[in-house]
């Protein structure tokens, strides 16, 4: 009888404002990933939640492509498999859902086949993966993590802040490949704007990690990305006026967008309820969640 394995991983929020591609947060919303490998040469891909019909259920999925990546690295070979997904992380809305697929197929392939790869391993194969670590660091790590690739490989330090900090996402109803979001970014920018940059990466992470939120509406701050982004969310600056007005620490847009994110201690559903409507202001549809920072990643399950 072929092992099922089950795995759940979190959606991420990346960047969180200046440190782009490098910082990132695992956040309490999951997908849950089954998994058995099988002697036929059958692929079955069954997808519930997020992404059902939009999602492919073929060799192009990248879920199976990372299953099959770890085999590669392995040296396993399996042709037939059962997939089965049930999605939380809404798809291409800067909650990290590519990344949290990637993940899942890597973590449930090592489980299946006796678990050799690390998990530093599978944070190697997972950022080759998607091309930037600051999602898949927290998905696999969970927590606050701060990444970088050095000489061809990932490396990822992990926090937790002291203190409950909570997040509220506004997920307007549109989607934003973040290919797309990439693709309005400068080639290069000002020295100023780098300096700049570093300056408020510093503090964000000096403010996370001694829990000193009261620096974080300085430390959002960003010039490398969200200035060029800002065209393809309407009302965003809106929205961040809305969340602090109703008493957020700061706000950022997570990951490539389009969800916008603000950070507090209290009042979360009013700034929730705010964010919402400053969108609604700007003809955009939009929902909120209240998230919290998941401490543990990517996980193993009884299946
Ligand atoms: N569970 C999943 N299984 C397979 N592919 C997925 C899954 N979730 C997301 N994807 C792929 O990732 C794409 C979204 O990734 P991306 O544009 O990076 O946005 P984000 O990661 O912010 O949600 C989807 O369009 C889909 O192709
Ligand atoms: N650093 C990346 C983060 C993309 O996050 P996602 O959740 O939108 O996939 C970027 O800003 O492009």
């Amino acid at each position: 009888m072929p092992k099922t394995v089950k795995v759940c991983v979190p959606g991420t929020t990346a960047n969180c404002g200046p440190g782009f591609d490098a910082v990132g947060i695992a956040c309490t919303i999951y997908n849950e990933l089954e998994l058995t490998l099988n002697r036929s040469d059958k692929l079955n891909i069954e997808i519930l939640g997020e992404g059902r019909g939009i999602i492919p259920s073929d060799e192009q999925n990248i879920v199976w492509q990372a299953v099959q990546a770890v085999l590669a690295r392995t040296g396993k070979s399996y042709r037939g498999a059962h997939i089965k997904m049930t999605n939380n992380v809404p798809l291409a809305r800067g909650l990290g859902s590519s990344a949290a697929a990637i993940v899942a197929g890597l973590v449930a392939a090592n489980a299946a086949v006796g678990g050799p790869l690390s998990k530093q391993q599978l944070f190697e194969l997972a950022t080759e993966f998607e091309g930037h670590p600051d999602n898949v660091a927290p998905a696999i790590f969970g927590g606050i993590t701060l990444s970088a690739v050095y000489q061809e490989k990932a490396h990822c330090l992990r926090f937790l802040p002291p203190g409950v900090l909570e997040m509220v996402v506004a997920i307007p109803a549109f989607n934003l490949s973040t290919k797309a979001a990439r693709q309005v970014l400068p080639e290069t920018v000002a020295y100023q704007d780098a300096v700049f940059n570093i300056s408020r990466t510093a503090l964000l992470i000096g403010a996370l990690s001694q829990g000193a939120f009261g620096h974080l509406q300085c430390a959002l701050e960003d010039r490398l990305h969200q200035p060029y982004r800002e065209a393809l969310i309407p009302g965003m600056r809106d929205v961040f006026q809305a969340a602090n007005k109703q008493g957020a620490y700061g706000s950022a847009i997570s990951g490539a967008g389009p969800c916008l994110i603000a950070f507090t201690q209290q009042n979360a559903a009013p700034i929730g309820e705010a964010m919402v409507a400053a969108f609604k202001a700007n003809n955009i549809d939009a929902t909120y969640v209240i998230l919290h920072i998941d401490q543990a990643g990517a996980r193993l399950i009884d299946a």
